[in-house]
């Protein structure tokens, strides 16, 4: 099925990989084969492959750091659109515009490094740019929509378009771009001038809470589930006596209940009966509903 595009992939000397492992590519280290990934470089190398993709009505997902994803155990059946190639960062004054798939890290390093401060609260999620954006992730009382200031991406006919940050519709966890095919190319982010010392204490300080508290030294997709209206998912599974309840190699943290990490060995299939279990024993017991902030692909 992939014979023609990977043709067109090696006469535009755009890089692609086959039969790769979805558990290579994700934090928590779960999940079947996926016959194509394919790591467009540019945005015009991302508009010829969307463009082939959608005109052969071939499925595709894209795929950042993989760091908020439970991969089926059947794999994907589609293209995987890397977006890891998508790496420049550049300031003016005190705007940062980087690439969909520059680190979260390296951006918090970069803004600190010019003495440029409002990034801290990203410092320690393992997440690239797009996928920040698309999650509009955030921590210690920060998030992406407090920074940034537009968003350039593709459009699901093919074209190229930027939005201020007023029109992303930034919300908990959500964003103008979640359950839709539009793919990040680049954002810009507002910072403000601080002292360097002053920005490297606040990281210190997060990285400090993050290892402390949460069980970095696992297999994981940082919290499985969002925080309910009026609720934290982390308390009210540990008041349910979940913290440690495991279901084949997948496991309710002893350190933290928000996250369900991968003991070595969990299927997809483990992980997903133990996110159902937590769900159903937290609705009986507390009457809460607990949303998976983890997305599913594969499913
Ligand atoms: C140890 C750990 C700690 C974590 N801590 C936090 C935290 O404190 N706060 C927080 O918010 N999250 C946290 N997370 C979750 C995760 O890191 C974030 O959700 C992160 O923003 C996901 O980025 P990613 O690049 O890995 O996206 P992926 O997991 O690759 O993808 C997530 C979603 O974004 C979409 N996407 C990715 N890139 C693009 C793009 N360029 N264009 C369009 N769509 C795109 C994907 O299709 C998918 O739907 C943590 C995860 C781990 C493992
Ligand atoms: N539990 C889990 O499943 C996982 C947990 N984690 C945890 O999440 C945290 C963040 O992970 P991750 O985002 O991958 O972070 P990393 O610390 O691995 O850094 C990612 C990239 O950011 C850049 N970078 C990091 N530090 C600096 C610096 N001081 N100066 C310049 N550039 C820097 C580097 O980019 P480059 O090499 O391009 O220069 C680096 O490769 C870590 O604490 C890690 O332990 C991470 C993954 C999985
Ligand atoms: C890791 C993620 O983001 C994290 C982010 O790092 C941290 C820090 O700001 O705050 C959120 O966690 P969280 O809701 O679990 O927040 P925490 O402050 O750690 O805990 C909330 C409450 O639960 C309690 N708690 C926590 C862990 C635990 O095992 N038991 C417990 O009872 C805490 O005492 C606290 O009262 C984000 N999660 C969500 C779903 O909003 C992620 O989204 O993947």
């Amino acid at each position: 099925m992939f014979d023609k595009l990977i043709e067109r992939l090696k006469n535009e000397s755009i890089p692609y990989k086959e039969n790769i492992r979805l558990r290579d590519y994700t934090t928590f280290q779960i999940g079947g084969n996926c016959p194509l990934a394919v790591s467009p470089e540019t945005a015009a190398q991302m508009q010829t492959v969307t463009t082939w993709l959608l005109e052969n009505d071939c499925p595709y997902f894209v795929l950042g750091k993989g760091s908020n994803i439970l991969a089926s155990d059947n794999g994907y059946d589609g293209v995987l659109i890397l977006t890891q190639s998508l790496r420049t960062i550049e300031k003016n004054e005190n705007t940062v515009r980087c690439g969909a798939g520059v680190s979260l890290s390296k951006l918090c390093a970069f803004a600190a490094s010019h003495a440029l401060s409002g990034l801290e609260f990203a410092w320690g999620i393992p997440g690239s740019v797009g996928g920040a954006v698309y999650m509009n992730a955030g921590a210690y009382g920060g998030e992406i929509v407090d920074v940034i200031k537009s968003a350039t991406f593709l459009e699901e006919d093919g074209t190229i378009r930027t939005l201020p940050a007023e029109e992303l519709d930034l919300t908990y966890r959500h964003s103008c771009f979640t359950g839709t095919k539009r793919i990040i190319l680049e954002a810009e982010f507002s910072l403000h001038p601080d002292e360097k010392e002053a920005i490297s204490a606040r990281m210190d300080d997060y990285i400090g809470r993050r290892t402390s508290k949460q069980p970095l030294d696992k297999p994981s997709a940082g919290s499985t589930f969002k925080r309910p209206k009026g609720g934290y998912a982390s308390a009210l599974i540990e008041q349910c006596g979940l913290k440690g309840f495991t279901i084949g190699g997948a496991q309710v943290s002893e350190k933290h209940s928000g996250f369900l990490i991968n003991c070595g060995d969990a299927t997809a299939a483990d992980m997903e009966a133990l996110i159902h279990h937590v769900q159903r024993v937290v609705k009986e017991q507390t009457g809460f509903s607990l949303e998976c902030e983890v997305i599913h692909l594969g499913f």
